[in-house]
């Protein structure tokens, strides 16, 4: 997994990297400085300029290192300072001495040569220190860069494109638009969250000298990305000697008449996804047609009438006896009873649970029911269910995924997984795992039934609740990837996401 840090973990890397590692941010900025320099030479053509633009920060003094280092290896290199040269940071300024040292000048933007194809620019304006949207001579300079672009010369950002906010991926307007951008030390969110990973182009990591020790000692969120070889090792190989017990028996509370398709799909993605056994309890009305959709699917039929309440409790506890996970919400009635059975369900079973869908809408009227459960319990919101569980608007929580996650995780002591472009995984312990696999030809009804349904194959195969669910978000986006590559997006539904994309994806892993 790659480590992502926010702006202030930055600044504590920083300083613990000084105080406690004995690694002076002097030395920082020169490797931040010197890493730049090098993949802006990566993007140049033979005898293509550079032109580096520097802001007040340090991610200014970022760029002015990258300047001395183009010189030096004999590069034609244009300098120019936005904004007050007497407000320069310290570290900037002894680095703008040096840069005269070896000859270099500073010069205004309006007298530069614009830079074209084969030529780089370096976008050193603001990196994570942005704390407003560019205005005056920082915005003039970044339609310079955006125009120099179109003219046909690359740009590579220090740290972060300019005008993008690093710890949401929001991006201010105006903001630089790059071919690649250079993460000194360690990722940062808005490199990972759109629309911050398109306007960075290609994320090129470099080591600083942050000590891995720093980003041990830095405060609040542990944020990842997942990587494919975490997922693909999280999957067990069968042993031979394994038998259906083995791999654990999902009990699924899905569906009801006209929505049967909701608990099949659950049922097959978790019989696809190497559970022993499925068995679906739903609507005595509905099961007979659930059950014809796989002939794999055992069948547990709820006898009461209308929607899930207390009334079928009984028949409910029953039903999970020997059972390892259960998953409920697809497609259940749901009625003024529901979130109180599903309650007293979580506070009676010492199973773990996946809670998706009508579940969700249910439990929103009372969250403390999560906090009395029993065993481990993982949520799986839309943006638009999440802003029912947390009285927010759906706006609200796209434009602050991560903290909204974050909290609602920690608040209830559940894994959540809030869905959409770039799934986030909150555990309660302040592990954030985002995903960068799947597609929007995902976006189609269904998807989320087979994502809840391989969650809770994983949980019923032993898997912790925060491992199945970012093992399982980030097999259900590669699934997604593998059958749109036959389908076409335009083409995809949620079954093809089980009968290819899971099928492809575990014989490409091996399992
Ligand atoms: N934290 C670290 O470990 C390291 C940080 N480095 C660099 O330092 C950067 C962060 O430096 P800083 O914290 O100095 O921040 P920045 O260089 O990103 O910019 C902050 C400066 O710009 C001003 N500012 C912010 N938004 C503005 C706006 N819209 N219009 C006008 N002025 C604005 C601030 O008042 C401040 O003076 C990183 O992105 C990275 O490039 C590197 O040198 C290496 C080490
Ligand atoms: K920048």
């Amino acid at each position: 997994m790659l480590r992502v840090l926010t702006a202030a973990q930055m600044r504590q890397a920083e300083q613990a990297a000084e105080q406690r590692h004995g690694m002076p941010s002097a030395l920082l900025m020169e490797n931040a400085g010197r890493g730049l320099a090098e993949v802006a030479r990566s993007l140049a053509g033979t005898s293509g300029r550079f032109v580096v633009v520097c802001g007040p920060g340090n991610n200014g003094g970022d760029g002015l290192v990258a300047a001395r280092f183009l010189l030096e290896g004999g590069a034609r290199v244009a300098v120019t300072l936005v904004g007050d040269a007497a407000k320069l940071t310290p570290e900037a300024r002894r680095n703008l001495e040096a840069l005269k040292g070896f000859g270099g000048t500073v010069r205004p933007l309006e007298s530069l040569e614009a830079p074209s194809s084969g030529d780089v620019v370096v976008d050193a304006l603001f990196g994570t220190g942005l704390s407003r949207a560019p205005a005056g001579a920082f915005a003039e300079a970044i339609s310079a860069i955006h125009r120099w672009r179109q003219a046909g010369a690359k740009v590579v950002a220090a740290d972060v494109p300019s005008g993008l906010q690093s710890d949401t991926g929001e991006a201010f307007s105006p903001c630089v638009e790059a071919d690649a951008t250079v993460a000194f030390g360690f990722l940062k969110p808005g490199q990972v969250l759109e629309p911050g990973a398109t306007l960075c182009g290609r994320v090129r990591r470099v080591d600083i000298g942050l000590a891995g020790a720093a980003s041990r000692e830095v405060s609040g969120p542990a944020l990842f990305v997942v990587e494919e070889s975490d997922a693909r090792g999280m999957l067990p190989v069968r042993k031979p000697d394994s038998h259906k017990g083995t791999y654990g028996h999902v009990l699924v509370v899905a569906g009801s008449r006209g929505k049967t398709g909701a608990a099949a799909l659950v049922a097959k993605a978790a019989l696809r996804s190497g559970a022993g056994l499925v068995t679906v309890a739903t609507r005595g009305d509905a099961l007979e047609a659930v059950q014809a959709h796989s002939a794999e699917i055992m069948g547990v039929p709820l006898e009461a009438a209308g929607p899930l309440g207390m009334g079928d409790l009984e028949a409910l506890l029953a039903a999970a006896e020997g059972k390892d996970a259960l998953v409920i919400g697809p497609g259940i009635p749901r009625g003024p009873g529901t979130g109180t059975l599903i309650g007293e369900l979580l506070a009676r079973l010492e199973i773990p649970a996946v809670l998706d869908a009508d579940a969700l809408n249910a439990v929103a009227g009372d969250l403390s029911v999560l906090r009395r459960a029993k065993a481990p319990v993982v949520l799986t919101p839309h943006p638009g269910e999440m802003a029912r569980l947390t009285g927010r608007s759906t706006r609200e929580v796209q434009a602050h995924r991560l903290e909204v996650v974050g909290r609602l995780a920690s608040e209830t002591g559940a894994t959540v997984v809030l869905k959409g472009d770039r799934t986030l995984t909150a555990h309660a312990d302040g592990r954030v795992f985002i995903n960068t696999t799947g597609n929007p030809g995902m976006a189609t009804g269904g998807s989320g039934d087979v994502l809840s349904g391989i969650c809770g194959a994983l949980l019923a195969q032993g898997f912790t609740s925060p491992d199945a669910a970012w093992t399982a978000v980030f097999a259900h986006g590669l699934a997604g990837d593998l059958a749109a590559a036959r389908r076409g997006q335009l083409g995809l539904v949620a079954g093809d996401l089980i009968e290819q994309g899971l099928c492809e994806l575990w014989v490409r892993w091996g399992r």
